[in-house]
Order: structure tokens, then sequence, then C-alpha cells
């Protein structure tokens, strides 16, 4: 057995010089590096305070003073912010083969079966895999076109949902929670063939609560694991890790009880149609050896869940509180889309390619509000050089495209909500033009467009089509207010509650 003294001198003699080697050497070569500016950071902590409680509004503020590259460090984290479109274009396309891998946090990476999923996973073989599998399996465009029929009946019960709640146009209903409701079922009849509540009800469902705090969790919160790695122990002390085990386990057993209930209705009345799950369970027996395990199909069966509902429902109600701020474009819009469709009671898919002007609107809601502001952040591979800086290996990355939607150098009246601004312009979100990349770009570009912007662009035309929209009695558009609630996807601080009547110029 080793003994106490002789442990002491090993520590003495040679772990300590070791360390102190170590971090010399550390210090000496971060300060040998051309680092990009940024705000001094604080010991321990770093410049952990400059996040804020809305970290895409108060990094910003941070881009405004030092520039669109900025060095931070978050706890132990060595860090770059990305806040203009030419960075941004360095970091997703001219070198995304070195900043497509994903940061692990453990946060994360609890939530999401040791990320196993797409959207947390890091750039491996798994992420690989599953991304391939996703876009010729999952979201390809045959699949969005398979699910119109179950999307336009969802928009029909919205439709009634709204007529119900508001009594023919005397009770202001709450954008927010209807639309949350629409695009969860939504997309649980994608994934599992059934609606997740009865009309109404999406507010006291359990699930709905479990997907709620599942989301909190997700927020740019961090837990110590994630800050400082070395001290993550911190967590069980504070009750975060109780509270992510607490959250996980509700969310599995979901999983596995939606699962378990799919597979009985299928032996019970056969398949008629291929949901989200379907396709994945036939993923977990390919020929070719591309297997999926019960894992992955969880972990994106949350990737489905957490990126498909609260995104798209921010999107339209972000797109109905840019309307209403402006009666004239508010006119056009639903001049539009009742002249497409011509007497017709509803719109219908067929109708959505003639509706431009709609089109325009929401591209111009993506660009001021983008739903993801401050996406998931990314991790340097290796050590490169942007613009001349040094960017370490292992650095993580934020890209804040909140500030590149509204970068003066690329926008002119950047605060002003114009649809016009795109008329005759080629720019599109898809990736390739990164002064609008609302849905990020390079390897990691999010993989759901087509379905969200479905989704999205039917629900969005029918609810100017059949209602007449009012604030509130008593309310101006002055009244409305443009704060931002905290969370991974970006919400007015209060819902949008607007009162809907039937609409009379059909
Ligand atoms: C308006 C709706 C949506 C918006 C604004 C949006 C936005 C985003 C953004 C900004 C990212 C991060 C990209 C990056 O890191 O560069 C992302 C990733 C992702 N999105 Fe979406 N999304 C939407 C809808 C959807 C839908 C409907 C699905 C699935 C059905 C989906 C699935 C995903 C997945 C799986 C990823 C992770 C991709 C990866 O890391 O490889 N999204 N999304």
């Amino acid at each position: 057995m080793v003994k106490e003294t002789q442990l002491a001198s090993l520590y003495v003699f040679i772990l300590v010089p070791l360390l102190f080697l170590f971090f010399t050497f550390h210090r000496r070569r971060r300060t040998t590096l051309n680092l990009p500016p940024g705000p001094p950071p604080l010991p321990i902590i770093g410049n952990l305070l400059s996040i804020g409680k809305i970290p895409h509004l108060s990094l910003h503020l941070l881009s405004q003073k030092y520039g669109p590259l900025i060095q931070l460090r978050l706890g132990q984290i060595p860090t770059i912010l990305i806040s203009d479109a030419d960075n941004a274009s360095e970091i997703l396309k001219s070198q995304d083969h070195i900043f497509c891998n994903r940061k692990e946090l453990a946060t994360l990476k609890r939530l999401s079966y040791g990320c196993k999923n797409i959207a947390f996973s890091q750039y491996n073989d798994n992420w690989k895999q599953l991304r391939r599998l996703g876009t010729q399996e999952v979201f390809s465009p045959n699949k969005v076109i398979s699910f119109e029929s179950g999307r336009t009946e969802e928009v029909d019960i919205l439709l009634k949902t709204i007529s119900a709640a508001s009594s023919g146009g005397s009770r202001p209903i709450n954008m927010r929670e209807i639309l949350i409701c629409f695009f969860n079922n939504v997309i649980y009849r994608e994934v599992f063939g059934k609606r997740i509540s009865v009309d109404g009800e999406c507010w006291i469902s359990p699930i709905q609560n479990m997907l709620r705090e599942l989301l909190m969790l997700m927020n740019h919160d961090f837990g110590a694991a994630d800050l400082f790695p070395s001290m993550g122990w911190i967590d069980l002390l504070t009750g975060w890790r109780g509270k992510l085990d607490n959250v996980f386990k509700k969310m599995d057993s979901f999983f596995e009880e939606s699962i378990k209930e799919r597979l009985l209705a299928i032996e019970r009345d056969g398949r008629h149609q291929v949901y989200f799950l379907d396709t994945l369970l036939n993923l977990q027996n390919t020929k070719d050896g591309a297997s999926l395990s019960f894992d992955q199909i969880k972990a994106i069966l949350l990737d489905i869940i957490i990126a498909g509902t609260e995104t798209s429902a921010a999107t339209i109600e972000w797109a109905m509180t840019n309307l209403i701020r402006n009666p004239v474009i508010f006119n056009n819009a639903q001049e539009e889309v009742r002249r497409v469709v011509a007497g017709k009671e509803k719109v219908r898919v067929s109708d959505l390619q003639h509706l431009h002007y709609l089109k325009l609107v929401i591209k111009e809601t993506l660009r001021l509000h983008p739903p993801v502001p401050l996406p998931s952040p990314r991790e340097s591979m290796k050590d490169t050089k942007i613009n001349g800086y040094d960017i370490p290996a292992k650095t993580m990355v934020f890209v804040n495209l909140w500030s590149i939607g509204r970068d003066p150098k690329y926008w002119k009246d950047p605060e002003l909500f114009m649809p016009e601004r795109f008329e005759n312009s080629l720019i599109n979100f898809k990736g390739s033009n990164f002064e609008l990349i609302p849905f990020g770009g390079g390897r990691r570009i999010c993989p759901g467009i087509a379905f969200g912007m479905a989704n999205v662009e039917l629900c969005f035309a029918n609810l100017l089509q059949v209602f007449d929209w009012e604030l509130p009695n008593g309310m101006t558009k002055e009244d409305i207010e443009m704060g931002y609630a905290p969370g991974l996807v970006s919400t007015k601080t209060a819902p949008l509650t607007l009162v809907a009547k039937p609409a009379l110029n059909k």
C-alpha cells in the first residue's frame, strides 16, 4: 500500500509542478494568439453575466460595442459570437467542415439519450447516419405531401376551435395558446398518427406541461457541468441534475407509451398511413446495416417534437403581431388570400402556390423575428483563423441570427416590417444568403424547412381567409408590447390576444 507521506510527496513534487506548467503554457499560448476582441472576462465566471435573461439581445448589444466577431469566456469555455452575414458565411460555408460540430452540453446530452438525436449530436457517425436517413426518409418532400390531408383536417379543427372560443367575435383569444395547441396536434398526428388532446385542452394536458418543462430546461440556462466541466457535481447540489432526470423520465415514458400504443393500433387496424414513427421503426432493421437503435428512435422523436411545434407557432404569432401593427400590410395580405381563394370557404394546399405576398410576409417575419434567434452552439473541431483572428480548437460558437436579420449593412430600415423589400429579390432563407438564415446554414441547416413551411403557410393563410382580426376593446396597436420572453424559441413577453370575427368580405 502507498503510504500517506508518499502520496503527499507525489502531489508536491510531481502534480503541482505539472499543473503549474500546464496553466503557464496554456496562458502563454492564449496570449501569443491573435484572438478576436471582446469584453474582459471576470475571474472564474468569465463573461457569464453578459449573457443576460434574453441572450440574443444582450449578445447583440455586445456585438454593437466590440464588433461582429467577439471572443468571450463562459465559465471555463472559450467562446466566440458571430453577429453578421460575412462571418456567418465563413463559419457555415467556407469553414463549415470545421464548425459543423455541436458543442456537447451536459443538459442537452441528458435529455437526448446521450446526444443520440440529430440536433445535439456531435459531428460523428451517429449524426451522419441520422441526418442521411432523416433527409431521405423522414423529412423528404414525399413525406410532406403524404401528410396533406391530416394537415388540412387539423386546420379545419383549428378554425372551428377559434370560432367557438371567440363566440362570434365577442371574446378575445390567446393566439399563442391556440397556435401551440394546433401545432402540437399537427406534429403528433404526423409522428404518432393521433392527436395530442381534445380541442382546447392543450394547456391542461400533462404531456403539454412536460413539453414546456423540457423546453425551459433546453433554454440557454446552462447547468454547472456545461460551463465548468470539472465541477459538474454542483448540479447535484443545486438540484439541476434532479430536475433534468425528472423531466427525462417523464418524456421517456411518454415516448415508450406512445410507441406501444402505435404498435397496438397497427396490429388492430392495419397501417393506412406511414407516420414518422412507422418510418423510424422500419429503419430498425435495414438490410444495409444502417439500423436505428431504440434510443436513437426516441431521440429523433424528441427532435421532431421540440423543433416542429413552438418554432412554427412562434412564426405565426409574430406574423400576426406584425400584421396587426401594420394595417395596410394586413389588408394587402388578406386581400390577396381572398382574391386567390375566390369565393371558397377555406384555403386549400393547391392555393398556396399563388399566395405570393403571404410568402413575403412570412419571410419578413422570419427576418425580424427568427423563431430560434440563437441556435444551439457549434464547436470548432481544430485550430483555425477567421478574418485573421486565431480560433483555437474546441471553441464554442454562437451565431446570433437575430442580429444578422437586422444588420443595417444588408437591410434598409432594418427595424421596419416591410414584406415589399423581398419583392423582385432573389434572397431566400434556404441557407445560401447569409443575411437571412432563420433556419441556420451549412451541414447543420434545419432539415425541417419544407415541413415547417407547409404547416405554417396553410394555417396562416386560413386565419386570414376565415376571420377578420381586431385588437380587444380599448387596446391600440401602440399597446402591443414587443419585448421578448426568455426561451430557446423567441416569443413575446405577453401572448398576442386578438378578437376573431367571422369574415364579411370573403
Ligand atoms: C419555422 C419553423 C422552424 C425554424 C425557424 C427552425 C429553425 C432551426 C434552426 C435555426 C436550426 C439550427 C440550424 C443550425 O445550427 O445552423 C434548426 C435545426 C433543426 N431543425 Fe428546425 N426549424 C423549424 C422547424 C423544424 C421542423 C418542423 C422540424 C422537424 C420536423 C425541424 C427539425 C430540425 C432538426 C432535426 C434540426 C437539427 C439539425 C442538425 O443539427 O443537423 N425544424 N432548426
